[in-house]
């Protein structure tokens, strides 16, 4: 990928600090109404509160930005593993947005398909049209984290969900990937529809697959797309030593 870049950092509050103001810097260049596709996991709770403060919140353009979702898992957003519940209570709600601005990903239903295909409708009605054109992206930033064996959003390797080529969210039943619940995930098409993107990658748990990608890994982070450039922000412990080295 040949915008491709990557940036480390020395820890995690440093990792944080940087996520948000590269956010910031984006969102405010925004023109007209603008769409955030959030992510979840354990490395971007200190990203949100960051944002939230002051300094930067001045900064984002909230009566013109929607929030969507990457993922998310089918349980109540008042359930510590929803990342809707996580990005409300650390981001969201902390800068005021209203309700109507946030687009959870349904947890309602009984089966994650049936919540997908609700969540495509909400995408394409926000877009105005079910079809994405490249000139026009979805989103103006898409955030992703990165599990340990190569997945982002609920994009796991080897499953169906990888595949798709039409939809714009799927259900993944994560059945033989316990303890992980049935999820929503958007596809490679939707995530890809976006002008920029920003993986957050942090902890030493992560290295050896950021080494595997650098390496030309086949991994569902290999295969995300943008319309635009792609910044990973790595801290210190997630860095393979080729990294490092190039920071001298
Ligand atoms: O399963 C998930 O994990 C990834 C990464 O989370 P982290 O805790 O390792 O930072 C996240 O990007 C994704 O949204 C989430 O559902």
């Amino acid at each position: 990928m040949a915008d491709r870049r990557f940036v480390v950092l020395d820890d995690a509050a440093a990792l944080a600090a940087a996520a948000a103001e590269h956010i910031a810097g984006i969102l405010e260049r925004v023109g007209g109404r603008g769409a955030v596709c959030l992510t979840g996991g354990g490395t971007i709770g200190p990203v949100y509160r960051r944002l939230a403060q002051p300094d930067l919140a001045a900064r984002l353009p909230l009566d013109r930005l929607d929030w969507f979702f990457g993922d998310e898992r089918m349980v109540p957003a008042d359930d510590p593993r929803s990342n809707a519940g996580q990005a409300r209570a650390t981001l969201l709600d902390p800068l005021g947005v209203p309700a109507a601005r946030i687009h959870a990903i349904p947890t309602d239903d009984a089966d994650p398909h049936t919540s997908s295909r609700r969540y495509a409708a909400e995408l394409a009605g926000f877009y105005g049209s079910d079809r994405l054109d490249p000139a026009r992206p979805l989103f103006d930033l898409v955030l992703l984290g990165l599990g340990s064996d190569g997945h982002v959003a609920s994009l796991f390797p080897g499953r169906s969900a990888l595949a798709e080529r039409d939809r714009w969210a799927v259900g993944v039943d994560t059945a033989g990937l316990a303890p992980f619940v049935p999820r929503v995930t958007l596809t490679l098409p939707a995530l890809a529809s976006s002008r920029a993107m920003l993986f957050i990658v942090a902890g030493a748990e992560k290295r050896p697959v950021i080494a595997q990608l650098l390496a030309g890994a086949d991994l569902p982070a290999a295969r995300v797309r943008c319309a635009g450039p792609v910044l990973w922000l790595v801290d210190r412990a997630a860095a393979p030593d080729t990294l490092i080295e190039d920071r001298s």
